[in-house]
């Protein structure tokens, strides 16, 4: 969704930026949102000497807008000064011109909003993976099927036997005589057993639909999760976790009741309306007609006014998801939180979860008011049909066409087609939005990632020397597919040799790492390993075996000590884990732990301190005995003396094996057998730290400025 605010207050403050944004189309929509003063961009046109005129510039969006998104709705600006209203109509009429949406309003103070809306594409429902989740499920889910169907059709007997007793009770009346407890006995007793059997029945199904549904939901939760981490991280750029797990939880939830809910209520409900129809028509003809005439127009009249409450609904909910994501992001981030004392009531995201909040608060309101006058409504005209109905088959009764038990079974029938009516009309919303809900779910299920985790590449029968040889790699991003950030690199890591790259922030160091651990394929250019083009090897093997990865900033997971080394190799004994632990002079400190290894490290690692968390990551690095290791600025989050342990570690660790420095810090890396200087995606100096030095050029001047920085 985009959004243009154009306001008449002029406010030339961020002019240029914003107008060269406008300029960018591609980029415009990769915004999430935008608001764009109008003001701004005149001014902004001025200043550049592009055309001022406001209609001009909206023009232009607009024919970027409908080229570039599609849009459903159109809504014609109301309020406002002409020549505001002037840009929006343009742009609503070129949107309608294309089929776009365009949404446009102006509120009290002459603002205008324009929401240009892009179609999300739906993904489509696929019925075979549905049919793979419901088949172990097959022979419980018929069972559900036939035990509905006949509970059902025991619904449509009920008015009938009810009828026939009202018609013994009328007859008593009438005439006393007779042995009016025998007469009753009989036909209470069928009815009271058909109560208890249609009551075994509704359980039945019940029972058998939520096991179903329960199975079904959680094969697809645990599918999807398997599937969710299968996707290369390509994929995790383009796609929000928020909304991933939202897919595992609410997607599911959602999908879980619809099916549940179409299958037993759906399958009630038809039958019960297309039985009691039948049961109408042989009580009473005429009075069926009468029904058949109303009662679509009532049901169809509910339905509308239930499709906008649902809609109001769905917007209630969403807005109390915003609620939620302001507060999720808020507790998940907890100590920058309270790092920047923001739990002050005037902080800007508490004034933005209460404004969320009052804002879901005022739509649920809404929607508690409109739900009420609906219920009053519907009880109003449901009991004007039973007085209708009354005083119609009273007309009959009085013209001998219709018995006492008649009546009461045609009310007792048309009462429940007027439920089974209602419900189908909930369903059918419910249905589609389960389906959608279902297709969400099933897109990640059927997308397969560009660089596969295993099969198809081979694993080396012998084992490696570790060179490497990055030849004439160009590389951009998915995300950002215009933005090449390696250009034409060339490098070669020798076995058993330590490289260290060095440069300014943003020049591509981080993004060689990632190609070399296949995160990514490059765009052009091959890397190998030992002479093997490493898009042939298996990429689990290459990243589980042959690579060991340090980061900055390592992530540990919420278990013990024990568990986060074992992370890097499943099968490893306590022995090895042990062992790989005293590599990483980790050893010493978590047998000083009350629980030594059985310790556990808080989520993220929160229990441990940082030099504890990198001693316990590199741990898990060299349990699996990796030939080539990659250290991302292992120690650059360090205080002095934890940088001296975990480098103590580091030099252990880097034995033997190819080793791939990232380094800020250039003290850490001046024992590297070949540093290299990068900029802008490219080596500009390499050598040793001797050879760069004296040669006066990048390097030494990076060393001059830090050692200068280090005085200060
Ligand atoms: N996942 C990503 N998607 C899109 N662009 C990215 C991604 N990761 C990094 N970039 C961009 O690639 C460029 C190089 O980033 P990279 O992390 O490789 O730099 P770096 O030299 O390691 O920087 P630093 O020293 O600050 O860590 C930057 O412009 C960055 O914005």
């Amino acid at each position: 969704m985009f959004h243009l605010l154009c306001n008449r207050v002029s406010n030339t403050a961020p002019v240029r930026p914003l107008y060269s944004r406008l300029n960018k189309t591609q980029d415009i929509w990769r915004q999430p949102r935008l608001r764009l003063y109008t003001s701004q961009c005149v001014s902004a046109g001025k200043a550049s000497g592009q055309p001022s005129n406001i209609a001009g510039h909206i023009w232009g969006l607009a024919q970027r807008t409908v080229r570039q998104s599609s849009c459903r709705k159109i809504r014609l600006p109301w309020g406002g000064g002409l020549q505001f209203i002037l840009g929006p109509l343009v742009l609503t009429l070129s949107a309608r011109l294309l089929g776009n949406v365009a949404y446009c309003q102006a509120d009290v103070n002459n603002n205008i909003l324009l929401e240009l809306q892009a179609k999300e594409t739906e993904p489509e429902f696929d019925w075979n993976i549905l049919w793979e989740f419901v088949k172990p499920q097959l022979f419980s889910l018929l069972g559900a099927v036939v035990l509905a169907f006949g509970a059902a059709i025991l619904n449509i007997q009920i008015p009938l036997m009810l009828g026939n007793l009202v018609n013994i009770v009328a007859r008593y009346m009438r005439e006393h005589t007779g042995d009016y407890m025998r007469e009753m006995r009989g036909p209470a007793l069928k009815l009271l057993g058909l109560y208890g059997l249609q009551g075994l029945l509704t359980s039945g199904y019940i029972i058998l639909l939520s096991r179903v549904g329960e199975r079904v939901a959680a094969d697809m939760r645990k599918t999807l999760f398997q599937s969710l981490l299968r996707q290369d991280v390509a994929f995790f750029d383009a796609n929000r976790t928020g909304m991933l797990v939202n897919r595992l939880t609410g997607d599911i939830q959602e999908f879980k009741s619809s099916f549940k809910l179409v299958i037993s209520q759906g399958l009630r409900s038809v039958t019960q309306t297309v039985g009691c129809f039948v049961s109408l028509y042989l009580i009473s003809p005429k009075l069926t007609g009468m029904t058949v005439v109303i009662l679509p127009c009532l049901v169809g009249a509910g339905a509308l006014i239930g499709s906008f409450l649902r809609r109001l609904s769905r917007l209630a909910q969403e807005q109390v998801s915003k609620a939620t994501g302001v507060a999720d992001e808020a507790l998940g981030n907890v100590r920058t939180v309270k790092a920047f004392a923001m739990e002050d009531p005037d902080i800007d995201i508490i004034k933005l979860y209460a404004w969320e909040v009052d804002k879901s608060c005022e739509m649920n309101e809404s929607l508690g008011s409109g739900i009420a006058v609906f219920q009053g409504m519907s009880n109003i005209v449901l009991n004007c049909i039973v007085l209708g109905t009354i005083f119609a088959g009273g007309s009959l009764m009085a013209g001998d066409e219709m018995s006492p038990g008649e009546l009461m079974s045609f009310l007792v029938a048309s009462q429940t087609v007027q439920r089974s009516l209602a419900s189908i009309s909930i369903l059918f919303g419910q249905m589609v939005r389960g389906l959608s809900s279902g297709a969400r779910v099933f897109e990640y299920l059927s997308s397969e990632p560009s660089i596969p985790l295993s099969g198809g590449g081979r694993i080396p029968a012998k084992s490696l020397t570790g060179r490497v040889d990055f030849m004439n790699i160009t590389f951009s991003y998915p995300t950002r597919p215009g933005q090449p950030i390696l250009k034409n690199f060339n490098l070669i890591i020798p076995p058993c040799k330590t490289v260290a790259i060095v440069g300014e922030s943003g020049g591509g160091k981080s993004t060689v790492a990632s190609l070399l651990e296949r995160f990514y394929d490059p765009s052009s250019g091959v890397i190998m390993l030992d002479g093997l083009d490493i898009r042939t090897l298996d990429p689990s093997w290459l990243r589980g075996q042959v690579i060991g990865f340090i980061s900055q900033e390592p992530v540990l997971f919420c278990s013990s000590v024990m568990e986060n080394i074992r992370f890097g190799k499943p099968e490893a004994t306590d022995a090895e884990v042990i062992h790989a632990a005293k590599q990483a002079n980790a050893h010493r400190f978590i047998t000083g732990f009350p629980d030594g290894y059985n310790t556990l490290v808080g989520e993220r690692g929160v229990t441990m301190s940082g030099g504890q968390k990198q001693r316990i990551a590199i741990a898990r690095a060299l349990i699996k005995n990796p030939s080539i290791l990659i250290l991302d600025e292992a120690t650059s989050a360090l205080d002095a003396e934890s940088e001296r342990v975990v480098q103590e570690a580091l030099d252990k660790a880097t034995i033997g094996r190819t080793v791939l420095i990232i380094a800020h810090r250039l003290s850490t890396i001046q024992r590297a057998d070949l540093i290299c200087v990068m900029s802008n995606g490219r080596i500009l100096e390499a050598g040793t730290h001797i050879e760069l030095l004296s040669k006066g050029g990048l390097y030494a001047d990076l060393i001059r400025r830090q050692r200068s920085e280090g005085q200060k």
